[in-house]
Parts: structure tokens; sequence; C-alpha cells
């Protein structure tokens, strides 16, 4: 199952650039922009890892970033991403970036997206991925920064399909940031929003009323609230779950405790993903080993899962078609 699992081709669809930032490439980015980390060895970094709650994670991720800098810097760091997305047998992702992490420290927003976009350009070409461009506002922050952040984003409209709700969640709920998702609506993004992450569940209904999203961004939450689990099974509405994120930051005390199982077999749209690999000690495969080797989960379940990785991407039906298909032809391959 593991060498099923392993090469069944995957999309990934909650996934922050800055989060697959490897202490390796840190050392090396801050050599080259002449930057002085807090830590003398990767081992040191490694152990720093050690979070309590998403905050406690933050504060370490919001350092790690400022050793990014130039478009290479950028360029650098996606494609070797895209790289393990090349072997964890992924073919789409759809990434997330923070330009108020970077446009904060005076890094010009033409510097991050173009990095990040000639890294996905050759990545298509080079390793035959595929991938879409999510920005995402820092909660932490106000809506006037966000409505600053979608006027500076209007200039690369082309490059980015949609438009999410990311850092800390306690304290900064959904309802801060409606007049923006409105008006990101009516330029055309798609919208996501992390909520019911390690906020409350109803944070998960405010994202769907106010802010009108199409995803959820974890959403792990909802199994403290029936009405809300009948809500989502009916709709159908995607949940990108994130097993060792949950793990790492504390949500779940560890995975044998994790909810996935219980809202697959509810029939809710759940999707695995890797959220801040760098951080959080594994990819996606990863991700799949964990929740099936705890979690007791049958080849059915994750072929649901990889399904609904695909069915809840923002590609085009026929993409979708053509990517469905690839996994039903691997399927029929290993099943025999
Ligand atoms: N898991 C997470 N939750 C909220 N904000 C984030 N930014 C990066 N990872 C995050
Ligand atoms: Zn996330």
């Amino acid at each position: 199952m593991i060498e099923f699992i392993n090469k069944i081709p995957k999309a990934e669809l909650h996934l922050h650039i800055e989060g697959t930032l490897e202490p390796k490439l840190m050392f090396e980015l801050a050599k080259r922009n002449n930057i002085k980390l807090e830590y003398k060895s990767i081992k040191e970094i490694k152990n720093a890892y050690n979070f309590t709650n998403l905050q406690s994670f933050l504060d370490i991720y919001y350092s790690g970033a400022k050793v990014l800098i130039t478009e290479q810097d950028f360029y650098d760091l996606t494609f070797e991403y895209l790289l393990k997305c090349k072997e964890n047998s992924i073919i789409h992702t759809e990434i997330f970036f923070d330009p108020q992490t970077h446009t904060s420290r005076n890094i010009e927003f033409k510097t991050i997206i173009n990095g990040i976009t000639n890294a996905l350009e050759d990545g298509k070409n080079e390793l035959g991925i595929s991938s879409k461009l999510i920005m995402c506002f820092l909660r932490h922050l106000s809506q006037e920064d966000a409505f600053k952040t979608l006027e500076q984003a209007s200039k690369f409209k082309e490059k980015i399909i949609g438009i999410g709700l990311d850092s800390s969640e306690i304290g900064n709920p959904p309802s801060k940031f409606k007049d923006v998702y409105e008006e990101a609506k009516k330029l055309g993004f798609m919208l996501v929003a992390h909520a019911g992450e390690e906020g409350s569940y109803k944070f998960i209904n405010d994202a769907l009323d106010i802010l009108k999203v199409n995803r959820i961004d974890h959403g792990v939450q909802a199994v403290y609230n029936n009405k809300l689990m009948q809500r989502l099974k009916e709709e159908q509405m995607a949940l990108t779950v994130c097993p060792l994120s949950n793990t790492k930051l504390k949500v779940f005390e560890n995975m044998k405790q994790h909810t996935i199982k219980q809202m697959l077999d509810f029939g809710l749209n759940v999707t695995v993903n890797s959220d801040d690999p760098a951080y959080f000690g594994g990819y996606l495969n990863d991700n799949f080993h964990a929740i099936y080797k705890n979690l007791d989960l049958s080849k059915e379940d994750i072929i649901t899962l990889v399904k609904n990785s695909f069915n809840s991407s923002f590609i085009s039906k026929e993409l979708k078609k053509e990517y469905l298909k690839k996994v039903d032809d691997f399927i029929a391959k290993h099943t025999s």
C-alpha cells in the first residue's frame, strides 16, 4: 500500500510556498544575502521546530522567511518544492503565497510574484507539473492592508487564480475581511480561507456565509457541530485537511486522534495536504502514510482522498477529466 500511496498521481491544494523553506536552503539564502540567522546549524533549526500551537509556529515561520530577498530566492524556493512534487507524484499543485510577509520588508510585489511564477512555468515545462497560485492575506493585519495588497496584485491578475486568508486565526474572524473578499469576488478571483484550524467551528460557517468561499482550508473543527457537518456534506464543500500540520501544532494530540477518517466516513469532501512541509516534518506522501498507518484507512479511502483533490481543484473541466483518467489508469494497473 505504501508503494501505491507513493505513486498514485495526486493534486495538492493547501501548500504555503514559504512553508517549504528547508533549513539547508535557509542557510544558503542567508549566506547569499548576508543575513545573520539566529541558528548556528541545521540541527539547531530543527530543534527549534517544537511547536505548542499555531502562533508558536508562525513566529518562527515569519522569521525564517526573512532570508527571501531576490527574485532568484523566490525562484529557488519554488523550484525546490516542485522537485518534491515530482518525488511525491504530485501532478497538480495550488500554491499559497503571503505577499505581506515580504512587502512589509520592502521587497517589491513583482520580485515575489515573478520569482514564483517563473519557477512554476519551468515546473510545467521541465517536470510536467501544472499549478495555480493563490494570494493569502495575513489575518493578523488590517483589512485596509489587505485592500492595498489586492491593489498591488491587480497588475498580475492573470497569474493569480484566487485569494486566501491565513495566519493567526484566534482573534481574527472571517468577518474582519468581508469587504475585501467581496471586492476580490467582483474582480473574478476564486475564494478560499483558513477556517476551523484551531479557531471555532463557527468560523467555518462565517467563511461560507460572510466571505462566500469556494473551499475551506483545514476545517477540522467542523466535527464539533452536527449541523455544520450536515451542511458541509450537502454542499460537498471541499476541505483541505493537513494531518501532520494538525499534530505538529497540537490541534490533535497525536495522529490517532485525528478526525479525517471520521469526516471521510461521514461523506465530507476532504483532501490531504502538507501545509508547511519543511516545518511539519513531511511532504504529501508522508501525510498519507501517517493517516494510513494510524487511522486504518482502506485503499478505497486513499483513492477517494486523491480523487477529491482533483475534483476540488481550480483547473478546467477538461484537465480535471484528463487527470482523473490518469488516476483511474494507475488504479487499473495496480489492482490485479
Ligand atoms: N497552518 C497555517 N495556519 C495559518 N496560517 C498559516 N500560514 C502558514 N501556515 C499556516
Ligand atoms: Zn495553511
